[in-house]
């Protein structure tokens, strides 16, 4: 009851802001009443675009929080729209202020020559890094056959979750810092990252992509795990695809390009599993039309994109909840489709985001996922848990930051007769 005395009916909100909810809080608005935690945005935003459309408004605190959940209006917004777009909102709570280096570090960096600079410094020392992400790959292989053969029995049963994230943080940590970590240090020397970052933050732009070590090597490992459960789930496709990278390879291929189904792979995991479910959080430093009922974006609003919902769209996908790597080889419907860099004509995933402001990183992030998902295939059948037979993966998510599975992968490793 005291909820309801306190809740009012919101009539003197801007008329141009999209729908959504009239009813919310004094100060604390009504975002957190449809989603108290991350792990309620899903369904609260398919719930709102039911009733209000593909763009919606709640409101965090005094201030509007806008969801595009369309991927016309992500388009018509990040790409049409990218200058007036490309800003970051200054967080309202130290801590994370803190967090993202006082807007010194490159994603939450105010957008001009600063920014421009920080980006340009982690494309540069992002190139020729080949020898080194073999030596990565290298060495989750091995951890992975040790993982194997451990323990009583030796079951061949893996628990991949923590290589995975070792195998690319080991990559990251060397490319940054040209140190290799050791196995189990990689929590250890992530502390010692921050408190060195927050040290000598002040003295270089350089250290712009530092920070970002933690962010990058979850979205990667993470992007990894989802790829190797679809691959444990379907093993016809994991069949396809070891043939088709031997048949690459056999012709020159290896080193040179991945195969065509190992990009399709990548491709349709990305889409289907994003591992960031939302972009990072934009603002407009001015009112953006959005040429349908009126609406605008008016400056100052915090302006969020549901990056999953995008991927798994009807109108742009024939069965959008399948993985279906097809789709994106020739003559497919997604066969002009990039995951890399997306916002050409229009948008029918985003993983990376799109516009100015979208992941630098990408078509790194995905050659080094054609690399390791090509190699750990190459290397290794990867069967469900005999136990597990009747339900042999968990796609649950468990939604945060970054999405990752909830229950973590667990699967069994056969060494392949090539290997
Ligand atoms: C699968 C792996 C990755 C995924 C899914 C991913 C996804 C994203 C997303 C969704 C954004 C937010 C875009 C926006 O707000 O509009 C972002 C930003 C960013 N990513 Fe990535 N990323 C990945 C890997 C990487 C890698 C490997 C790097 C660099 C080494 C990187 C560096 C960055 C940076 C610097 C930004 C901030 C860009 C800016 O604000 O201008 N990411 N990423």
């Amino acid at each position: 009851a005291s909820i309801a005395v306190l809740c009012y009916v919101n009539n003197d909100a801007d008329e141009r802001l999209p729908p959504g909810p009239r009813v919310r809080l004094p100060l604390i608005g009504n975002l957190f009443l449809h989603a108290p935690t991350m792990a309620f945005l899903p369904s609260a935003l398919r719930r709102l675009r039911r009733s209000h459309g593909p763009v919606v408004t709640l409101w965090a605190g005094n201030r509007p929080a806008v969801f595009v959940i369309g991927r016309d209006f992500a388009h018509r917004t990040l790409v049409r729209a990218g200058a007036a777009l490309a800003h970051r909102p200054p967080s309202p709570f130290a801590s994370s202020r803190a967090l993202s280096f006082n807007r010194h570090g490159v994603n939450a960096a105010e957008y001009g020559d600063r920014w421009r600079r920080l980006r340009s410094n982690i494309c540069s020392c992002l190139a020729a890094t080949e020898a080194l992400r073999r030596r990565s790959v290298d060495r989750l292989v091995a951890t992975l056959e040790l993982e194997a053969r451990a323990g009583a029995g030796a079951t061949g049963v893996v628990a991949p979750t923590d290589a995975f994230r070792h195998g690319v943080f080991s990559f990251f940590a060397v490319l940054c810092f040209g140190e290799w970590v050791r196995d189990g240090e990689h929590d250890a020397v992530l502390r010692d990252l921050r408190r060195a970052h927050a040290d000598i933050l002040a003295l270089t732009v350089e250290l712009g992509a530092f920070h970002l070590v933690p962010a990058v090597l979850m979205t990667t490992s993470t992007a990894l795990e989802w790829t190797m459960a679809r691959l444990v789930h379907h093993s016809d496709i994991q069949r396809k695809l070891r043939h088709d990278i031997a048949k690459t390879t056999n012709s020159g291929g290896v080193g040179v390009s991945p195969s065509p189904y190992l990009k399709a792979v990548v491709q349709e995991s990305l889409r289907l599993h994003p591992p960031a479910h939302y972009l990072l959080a934009h603002t407009v430093d001015r009112d953006v039309p959005l040429g349908a009922g009126g609406y605008v974006f008016p400056k100052g609003a915090i302006v969020n994109y549901a990056v999953a919902e995008i991927g798994r769209d009807a109108t742009a996908w024939t069965d959008p909840d399948e993985f279906l790597p097809e789709r994106f080889m020739e003559g497919g419907e997604g066969a002009m489709v990039d995951a890399a860099s997306c916002g050409g004509a229009d948008i029918r995933m985003m993983p990376f985001g799109a516009g100015r402001r979208a992941c630098p990183g990408a078509s790194f992030a995905v050659s080094v996922l054609h690399l390791f998902v090509g190699r750990l295939v190459e290397q290794f059948e990867w069967w469900p848990m005999a136990e597990d037979d009747k339900a042999p993966v968990d796609f649950s998510e468990k939604t945060g930051l970054v999405t990752v599975m909830k229950t973590p992968l667990r699967a069994l490793i056969v060494p392949t007769t090539s290997s």
